[in-house]
């Protein structure tokens, strides 16, 4: 017979977390397909298993993903950083996923000029007490936290408390709010790869991790292909020297070479610009589909 977790050939399923919904649901999901992971089609499943890759996939709340995996019943998920730090669940960060960038920050009615070490006796609303009383506490702060469940701009308006902190992406629902921010930055978040901190490594992570990983690179980095002079061939990697460097073939063409390098996607124009100041010819760049470094 076939326990639960474990296929038929007696592979045991590696077990994750994803968001069920909120701002990480359909990244989370997309980023795992591209990674060549079955997902759910319909937002009402609560658990898929995509038995070829041996995974078993688990839908839940974002906040409650680090208490499954710090209680080790599930191996590892993806949450936002600062919903691990506030529930101070045993787990640590394997990956870093980049999305669902924010920061955690301070903010008050426009205009009130704040500080942090000014909120002694003062009332914080806010959705990640666990963050912010860490954090007021670095700063030998006692305030009194108003633990709301969201929407937490309209705190002040409605007299609930002085001041907030919250996540702030673009700062537009801040602004909508009347409020402005103070102070630094209490958190940079986004949504990260976590597993049960001082514990054996889950079988199949490595797998989960290079495919991630791959998805990463893939989005971030494309394939740059140029030819060049021998004469100016080394000022030419100097300007995209790659990874791990160049890979550098004959041309049909006597004394030229043809050159393709990875590049960052955001830097690709800026480094076009300057393989043909140094004289490179008929750059071209190219999509990564998929990968693995
Ligand atoms: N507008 C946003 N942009 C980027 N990341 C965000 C944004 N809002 C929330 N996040 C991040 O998403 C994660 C989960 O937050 P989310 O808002 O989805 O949870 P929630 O507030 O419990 O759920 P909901 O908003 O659906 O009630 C957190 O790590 C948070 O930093
Ligand atoms: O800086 P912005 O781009 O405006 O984004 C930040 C807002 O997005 C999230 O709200 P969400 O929609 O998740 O509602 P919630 O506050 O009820 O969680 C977050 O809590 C902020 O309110
Ligand atoms: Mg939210």
């Amino acid at each position: 017979m076939t326990s639960p977790g474990s296929p038929d050939d007696g592979r045991r399923l590696i077990r994750v977390a994803v968001p069920n919904k909120g701002a990480l649901s359909e990244a989370a999901s997309s980023m795992l397909r591209e990674a060549g992971y079955r997902q759910r089609t319909d937002s009402k499943e609560l658990v898929l298993l995509d038995e070829e890759n041996g995974v078993e996939f688990f839908y839940l709340r974002p906040r409650d993903i680090a208490v499954y995996v710090g209680e080790g019943t599930l191996d590892v998920g993806i949450t936002g950083r600062d919903m691990l730090l506030d529930s101070g669940a045993p787990v640590t960060e394997v990956l870093p996923l980049g999305f669902g960038r924010s920061r955690f920050r301070f903010a008050a009615p426009a205009g009130s000029a704040y500080d942090v070490r000014a909120l002694d006796g003062l009332r914080v609303a806010t959705s990640y007490p666990g963050l912010v009383e860490a954090h007021l506490a670095e700063h030998g702060v006692t305030a009194r936290l108003i633990t709301l469940d969201g929407a937490v701009e309209t705190a002040i308006r409605l007299g609930v408390a002085d001041v907030i902190a919250d996540v702030v992406e673009t700062g537009t629902t801040l602004r909508q709010a009347g409020l402005e921010l103070f102070g630094d930055p209490l958190l940079v978040s986004e949504a990260v790869l976590v597993r049960r901190r001082d514990a054996a490594v889950p079988a199949g992570l490595d797998q989960l991790e290079r495919r991630l990983n791959g998805v990463l690179i893939a989005q971030n980095y494309v394939i740059m292909d140029y030819d060049v002079a021998d004469e100016v061939l080394a000022d030419a990697c100097a300007v995209t020297p790659g990874l791990e460097g160049p890979t550098v073939s004959p041309l049909a063409r006597d004394g030229w070479k043809a050159v393709r390098v990875m590049v960052l996607r955001r830097e690709a124009q800026r480094v076009m610009d300057d393989l043909w100041s140094v004289g490179a010819r008929a750059i071209l760049v190219t999509d990564i589909a998929a990968c693995r470094l």
